[in-house]
């Protein structure tokens, strides 16, 4: 049987058993996949230097005639070591290759090419290790760089690859109609699959790059426009629009702003409908989101239907349960807390309770979707910080009502770009507006030799009624880390702390503990809480009104305006003390943003072009596939444009049924799972 593209990568020639285990550690398991493995960038030759000149230690580009090839050496573990002198007139050097005696045999005496390679050695005597290398009388001179594997080297892929297209020239297919190539200036598939492995000039690696970037991005939005409307032709518990929010709005301690009304309004016309409300409420941190969701549960409540909300940790699944029985019980709404800690008799009276119905709102983490907790009526779900939770999560939590309506809080400002990709399969309403009163959260960034004067700071506000938080990074959760947070807490008590109530609060403590610490803080019993990041996201203590982040530079943006959050969120003027030792551009520059803006969608929008999009798309955890050659960072012009192309596809052939869009259907089934799809 001929190779085809989707056969196993074992069976391309050369390959076989051992090379084909490595190219599935790249995630590589057939010719199609081969071709999508994409050149991470391009080595260019032309850039060569001379031997005399190449920098030690480094990577070099030079242009080298072999002399002499020694016989391949056989030393203990296996090992082939291949050896040759070669040189370019300004100096000699040794060629050295590590178990590649195939790629050495290659090499010609007499013959020039350029070679890439880490030089090391010292003025009298130089090496390149294991170098890529062409030919010095080849056309092109820039060849890719792909992420390789040990015992995988660019050369072989190479060879691997001509085959892998030599087999799709066979069939070439092309995923989009002459018309759309032209409309938004592509360039074919074959051809940009070509140019990208192979490109016949930068121009062409860039216009190749360009098309398939295009495509990703195209599959990615069809996809979830796909999924999108899949959970539309279920159905949904219908409520009724007569049920009146006024009365709850009415009875909260504060006026909504209006995009609170907004989203009040967007979300309860959502579950007036009986297609299934899969919404993104997404407000910068303490814009009041909480309050949204309460008005949601109230309505659904009224209706005769359960809400769950679901948080991501016991402090949030807490201090939630908190607020929303405070907000809601004076209505009548019975308001349940279920969370892993409790004991097995009281969870299982709240469950009880849920199965029965007299439990109208449960909150917690991920216990209230375990299997033993049957509602009665789910009808709505909300969950905090959706990225935070697996897709597994998310999709059992979803199983527990018929098609319960889905609600997502994100207190991640996300730039609505990335948000229409992570959420695209979701409605946005989006809180832009801080509460009346609030004023901005005043940020200094100072070294740690003016840590007393802060501390004087902090006193200051302590002795005026206030209370104040400082964080520790403990990035690692490892003993060591948690030796230190509890040192400092130790010393800062007895130092710049004295006589003032302090506790220490860290993701190690055991649940209750964590909560009774939280507890008095709240009430205020105490002054001072030493930290870790457990208090990121959502807590909520309207009278602390200072914070002091230690190791600053050990966070990102995003995480700095996270945890800065946690001050600012009553009347009260409230800063926040940036202490880092660390003077590196990037550094300098993050704390400048933060003392400069406290706008949450500025500051994810300079986290991005600072860190990339990894932080918000690499992980799996949103469930969606990852993006391999577009950058959407870079390419926001281009992610629009796939927009606007998706939309106009969908909206002439929206399940891809036409003959014509068959390739690009299979396509994107090939990037979602099918069942999502299909
Ligand atoms: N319209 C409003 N006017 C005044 N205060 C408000 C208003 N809405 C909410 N608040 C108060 O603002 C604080 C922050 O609200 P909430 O905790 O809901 O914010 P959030 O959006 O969930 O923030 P985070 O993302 O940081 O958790 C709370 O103390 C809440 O009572």
């Amino acid at each position: 049987m001929p190779t085809t593209l989707f056969s196993d990568i074992e069976y391309l020639k050369g390959v076989g058993k051992a090379r084909g285990e490595k190219y599935r550690k790249l995630g590589v398991t057939s010719p199609y996949e081969l071709i999508y493995h994409i050149p991470r960038d391009y080595l260019d030759f032309r850039t060569h230097v001379p031997v005399a000149g190449a920098v030690l230690n480094e990577y070099n580009v030079l242009k080298l005639t072999v002399f002499r090839k020694m016989p391949p050496q056989r030393i203990k573990g296996g090992l082939v070591i291949c050896k040759a002198a070669a040189s370019d007139g300004t100096d000699d050097i040794l060629i050295v290759v590590y178990n590649n005696v195939y790629g050495f045999q290659a090499l010609r005496e007499g013959e020039t090419y350029y070679m890439y390679g880490k030089v090391s050695g010292n003025f009298l005597r130089k090496e390149i290790s294991s170098p890529v290398y062409i030919k010095a009388d080849e056309q092109v001179l820039i060849q890719p760089k792909y992420h390789l594997t040990q015992g995988l080297s660019v050369n072989m892929i190479r060879a691997n690859m001509q085959q892998a297209l030599e087999i799709m020239r066979r069939e070439p297919f092309e995923t989009l109609s002459p018309d759309i190539l032209r409309k938004y200036d592509l360039a074919p598939l074959m051809w940009s699959l070509e140019n990208i492995h192979f490109p016949e000039s930068e121009l062409a690696a860039e216009t190749a790059r360009r098309r398939l970037a295009f495509d990703e991005l195209l599959k990615l939005q069809i996809g979830m426009s796909i999924m999108k409307s899949r959970s539309r032709r279920s159905t949904a518990y219908k409520m009724d629009p007569s049920v009146d929010t006024d009365e709850f709005t009415k009875g909260l301690p504060f006026e909504l702003t209006d995009d609170q009304k907004k989203a009040v309004d967007e979300i309860v016309s959502d579950l007036c409908s009986s297609v299934p409300m899969n919404r993104l409420l997404q407000g910068d941190v303490g814009s009041g989101k909480t309050a949204v969701a309460a008005a949601a549960c109230y309505f659904a409540s009224k209706n005769g239907v359960q809400s769950a909300l679901m948080a991501p940790t016991e402090i949030l699944a807490v201090q939630h349960f908190k607020t929303l029985s405070g907000f809601l019980e004076p209505f009548g709404v019975r308001v349940s807390l279920l969370t892993g800690s409790m004991t097995a008799k009281k969870k299982a009276s709240v469950r009880e309770g849920i199965e029965a119905g007299e439990i109208d709102v449960v909150v917690g983490t991920h216990a209230i979707i375990q299997k033993d907790v049957e509602y009665r009526s789910l009808g709505l779900v909300i969950t905090d910080e959706q990225h935070r939770f697996g897709v597994a999560q998310r999709a059992a939590l979803a199983e527990k009502g018929d098609y319960p309506h889905k609600l997502v809080m994100s207190a991640t400002p996300i730039p609505r770009t990335l948000a229409l990709i992570i959420y695209g399969d979701l409605d946005i309403s989006a809180i832009t507006q801080l509460p009346k009163g609030r004023k901005p959260v005043k940020t200094y960034a100072v070294t740690g030799k003016l840590r007393s004067r802060a501390f004087g700071f902090v006193r200051e506000r302590l002795d005026e009624g206030r209370q104040a938080y400082v964080v520790c990074p403990m990035i690692e959760e490892s003993e060591s880390e948690l030796f230190a947070v509890k040192t400092y807490a130790e010393n800062a008590a007895k130092g710049d702390l004295k006589g003032y109530t302090t506790a220490l609060l860290h993701g190690k403590m055991r649940a209750a503990e964590k909560d009774k610490t939280m507890q008095l803080f709240r009430d205020g019993e105490i002054q001072v809480l030493i930290c870790t990041t457990v208090v990121e996201v959502g807590v909520d203590v309207p009278n602390a009104a200072v914070m002091v982040i230690e190791n600053a530079e050990r966070f990102g943006l995003s995480q700095l305006h996270q945890l800065r959050g946690r001050v600012g969120r009553g009347g009260f003027e409230s800063s926040c003390i940036l202490i880092t030792d660390n003077t590196t551009d990037d550094c300098v520059k993050r704390m400048k943003i933060m003392s400069s803006t406290s706008d949450g969608f500025k500051i994810s929008e300079e986290d991005l072009k600072m860190r990339g999009p990894g932080d918000f798309f690499g992980n799996a955890q949103h469930g969606l596939p990852p993006l391999k050659i577009a950058d959407i960072a870079c390419n926001m012009e281009l992610m629009n444009r796939a927009q606007v192309c998706a939309k106009e596809l969908l909206e002439d052939d929206p399940l891809l049924e036409k003959p014509q869009n068959r390739a690009l259907k299979m396509d994107v089934m090939r990037l979602f799972s099918k069942d999502i799809i299909g």
